[in-house]
């Protein structure tokens, strides 16, 4: 699905991603861990076409994504507030995106359904704009519109950040349901790596840009990332 190809990214002379080789099947939940700075948003925005690489090209159903619009059909993302549309309201964003992918009022309020436990009530019928949100609300309205058209790849970049306990633990059986049942392939940022290592089957460590570890998630994973991160 991913293919990431000798990517670098430069700032001011400074290497702050060098990957030589990334591959993502399709079906697959790849986590990215890594401590801050070590690349992961920088990786994300070269997938998702947002900046260019300094060197080297990302793949998407190996199409060049910096060459082709055929990827946006069927990606959904969620980096960061700056997706959001400010002034409108959470139920006008889902229209707008929902109209981006042919959706009808009917089926954007059916797909919303699996998200009414992670909502909790505070996000639809609101009467208030998306920048009047927590940032915690924000992220919610964010990852709901990401999944809104059901893509076959979904990119969310710190999706637990933010959100509450309770928040984190619906959404991460939310992505656990999405991936199992529509075998959906993600990639999920997180430093919350209990979460994380429950919704993905594979884990990337990224370190000052570079790939340092990729490994199948199983029952001491958890334990190996914590000694991993324990300096
Ligand atoms: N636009 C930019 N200009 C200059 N340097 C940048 C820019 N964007 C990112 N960087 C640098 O690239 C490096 C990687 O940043 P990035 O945000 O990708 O890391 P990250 O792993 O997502 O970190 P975090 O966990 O803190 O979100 C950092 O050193 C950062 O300062």
């Amino acid at each position: 699905m991913i293919e990431v190809k000798s990517i670098e990214k430069i700032y001011s002379g400074k290497v702050v991603v060098n990957i030589p080789e990334l591959s993502v099947a399709a079906g697959e939940a790849v986590g990215l861990v890594g401590n801050n700075g070590a690349g992961k948003t920088t990786l994300f925005r070269m997938v998702l076409d947002l900046i260019r690489p300094s060197k080297g090209e990302v793949y998407s159903k190996g199409i060049n994504v910096a060459k082709s619009e055929e990827w946006k059909e069927y990606t959904g993302s969620h980096l960061d507030e700056g997706f959001l549309i400010d002034y409108l309201t959470a139920e006008e964003y889902f229209k707008f995106i929902g109209d981006l992918h042919g959706l009808s009022d009917g089926d954007i309020t059916e797909r919303l359904l699996p998200f009414m436990d992670l909502f909790n009530e505070e996000i639809l019928h609101q009467r208030k704009y998306i920048r009047d949100f927590s940032k915690g609300n924000q992220k919610k309205i964010g990852i709901a519109a990401a999944a809104l058209s059901n893509p076959e790849l979904l990119i969310l970049d710190e999706p637990f950040a933010n959100l509450d306990p309770s928040s984190q633990i619906r959404l991460k059986n939310l992505l656990r349901t999405l991936r199992e049942q529509k075998r959906m392939t993600m990639l999920i940022s997180s430093h919350d790596l209990s979460h994380v290592i429950e919704v993905c089957e594979r884990i990337v460590i990224l370190e000052k840009g570079q790939l340092v570890q990729d490994m199948q998630t199983n029952e001491n994973t958890l334990k190996e990332l914590e000694t991993y991160f324990t300096v």
